[in-house]
């Protein structure tokens, strides 16, 4: 139903479709974006958002029959790529698309290079501009600082102001409408707050947002309406100041979801699984962990703190310094360790940047799965296709891969349907020490509990888990303890009844006493 919002548009969207071959993506979606409005875009894995943002931009075209009007103005589709710009519309997306070597001023002028015609820029005068820009929105950013030097909430920062510093640029158009695809992952509460900050300067300035995000709390915070897709299709529209969260899970997932019921059931712990003693890395100074049977260990801390170095450090992604894993009686010098030798150990690390670590898009779903147990599918002297597929096929099944298709493109799963493969293909693998990095990033909120109940599974069954993460609602709903870093040293250590997501704040942010080192 139009509601008064609709009405006066910035961006209207009727009967968008997509297929992609025999599968749908997209099926008759209708959205509508207010002036000054941050509307929230919902969605589980694979129910179609990014496949919307994509036409936005300009990269897929929609099945015929869709409308667009920006402004009140209908908009031919498809649209081709760039389009978007003179429409008044820009992009942030998650890797944010940042030159880490270039200065904070080059990049924000890094639109202008593209443009014929403009590659005269009085630097002089652009920096005066980009301070006052940065002062308009509280930023106190050095334009000639270089971008590998700012913190993360600063990269993120920067690139929010620049996507509307371009749209704001434009001659032909009084649009500005910020597409934010998932901005905030890995970033700690306080961070997103600024970031939440920003984003209300921008929409005071006349900016509309669509906010792209797994993270319902955020959405809750930020939004004044949620889409939510389901399946292709929207399954609700919603007033955010109206709307409890359950009611947004339910719209999400199609059913109810017990949220405290995802809290892991408290179990008495084991003898001694793993221990680390002595790590040392770039941040991590003399950290000791011990993993008891049947434990998971959640490690967190603020950005820089190490605690996702652990997680490295400890299968040799990156080489320790120093340090000794032991491990169902072997001790393995860490400085020395090779990932080879690591995983030979029973140990295995899921990185949370899947797409660069973790995935090969141009291999299909089967091959990506079997890529661990190879070996186990020497049929003579080829691999059998076949069993291939059996096994994807079962793995899809155990965690949800949608769509149950072993035979397609990795690069065509949606981005938390790629997650479940690389949690599939090495949970098979029945290690001994499973090392997560951010597991459930850009996973939705039902998978998520999926994931929750296979990794509680894996740890009841023997496998040490230790949990690297700044979702602290995760590691508050999966782990059995959860340890603290600050400047690579362990400041603080939460047990059972103990942890909770406040309580795992708190000791984030208040952790710049003494360091102790090590835990067991
Ligand atoms: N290029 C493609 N070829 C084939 N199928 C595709 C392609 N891109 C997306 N799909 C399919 O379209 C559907 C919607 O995917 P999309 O990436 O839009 O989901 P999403 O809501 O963004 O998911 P996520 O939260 O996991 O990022 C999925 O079933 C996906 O497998």
């Amino acid at each position: 139903m139009a509601s008064p919002a609709d009405a006066m548009a910035v961006l209207r969207i009727e009967n968008l479709s997509k297929r992609f071959g025999g599968s749908t993506a997209l099926d008759g979606v209708d959205l509508a974006i207010g002036a000054r409005e941050v509307h929230g875009l919902l969605g589980q894995n694979g129910s179609g958002k990014s496949t919307l943002i994509k036409i936005l931009a300009g990269f897929h075209a929609p099945d015929p029959g869709a409308r667009l009007w920006i402004n009140g103005h209908a908009v031919a589709l498809p649209l081709k790529p760039g389009d978007f710009r003179r429409l008044g519309i820009a992009f942030v997306h998650q890797h944010l698309g940042l030159v880490p070597s270039m200065s904070v001023l080059e990049n924000l002028l890094i639109g202008e290079h593209a443009v014929a015609g403009r590659w005269r820029i009085a630097w002089a005068r652009e920096a005066e501009r980009a301070k006052a820009l940065f002062a308009r929105f509280g930023m106190t950013l050095d334009p000639a600082a270089a971008v590998e030097t700012l913190t993360s909430v600063e990269r993120a920062q920067l690139a929010i102001v620049r996507a509307f510093d371009q749209i704001t640029r434009q001659p032909d158009t009084q649009t500005r409408l910020l597409v934010l695809d998932e901005p905030t992952p890995f970033l700690p509460a306080a961070d997103v707050q600024k970031l939440f900050q920003l984003v209300r300067g921008l929409v005071a300035e006349g900016a509309s947002v669509l906010f792209v995000s797994h993270d319902i709390d955020e959405v809750m915070d930020i939004t004044d309406r949620i889409t939510v897709l389901r399946d292709g299709r929207v399954a609700d529209t919603l007033r955010t100041a109206a709307t409890r969260k359950a009611d947004i899970v339910r719209a999400i997932v199609g059913r109810s979801v017990d949220l405290d019921a995802m809290r892991a059931p408290r179990r008495a712990p084991g003898g001694d699984a793993v221990s680390i003693e002595g790590l040392r890395g770039a941040i991590v100074d003399d950290v000791s962990i011990t993993v008891r049977r049947g434990e998971i260990v959640g490690l967190t801390g603020l950005i820089g703190s190490g605690y996702d170095e652990v997680v490295h450090l400890a299968y040799s992604a990156t080489r320790a310094l120093a340090g000794r894993l032991t491990i169902s009686g072997t001790t393995l010098e860490l400085a020395q360790l090779t990932p080879d030798a690591a995983i030979a150990a029973g140990i295995v690390l899921i990185p949370g940047d899947r797409q660069s670590d973790a995935v090969v898009g141009t291999l299909t779903v089967a091959d990506n799965a079997s890529l661990p147990v190879l070996g186990r599918q020497r049929g003579g002297w080829a691999i059998s296709a076949r069993g291939m597929n059996r096994i994807a096929g079962a793995l899809a099944e155990t965690f949800d891969v949608r769509p149950r298709d072993p035979s397609r493109l990795m690069a065509h799963l949606s981005g938390g349907n790629q997650q479940k493969v690389v949690l599939a293909k090495w949970f098979q693998t029945a290690p001994r020490l499973i090392l997560l990095d951010e597991p459930t990033q850009g996973v939705d909120i039902g998978a998520r509990e999926q994931i929750f109940r296979i990794i509680r599974d894996m740890s009841d069954q023997g496998t040490a888990v230790l949990c690297a993460s700044s979702d602290h609602e995760q590691l508050a709903a999966i782990c059995d303890r959860v340890i603290v870093l600050s400047r690579g040293r362990i400041v603080a250590s939460l047990e059972g009844d103990a942890i909770s997501k406040p309580a795992i704040a708190e000791r984030c942010y208040a952790s710049f006493g003494d360091t102790t080192g090590s835990v067991s």
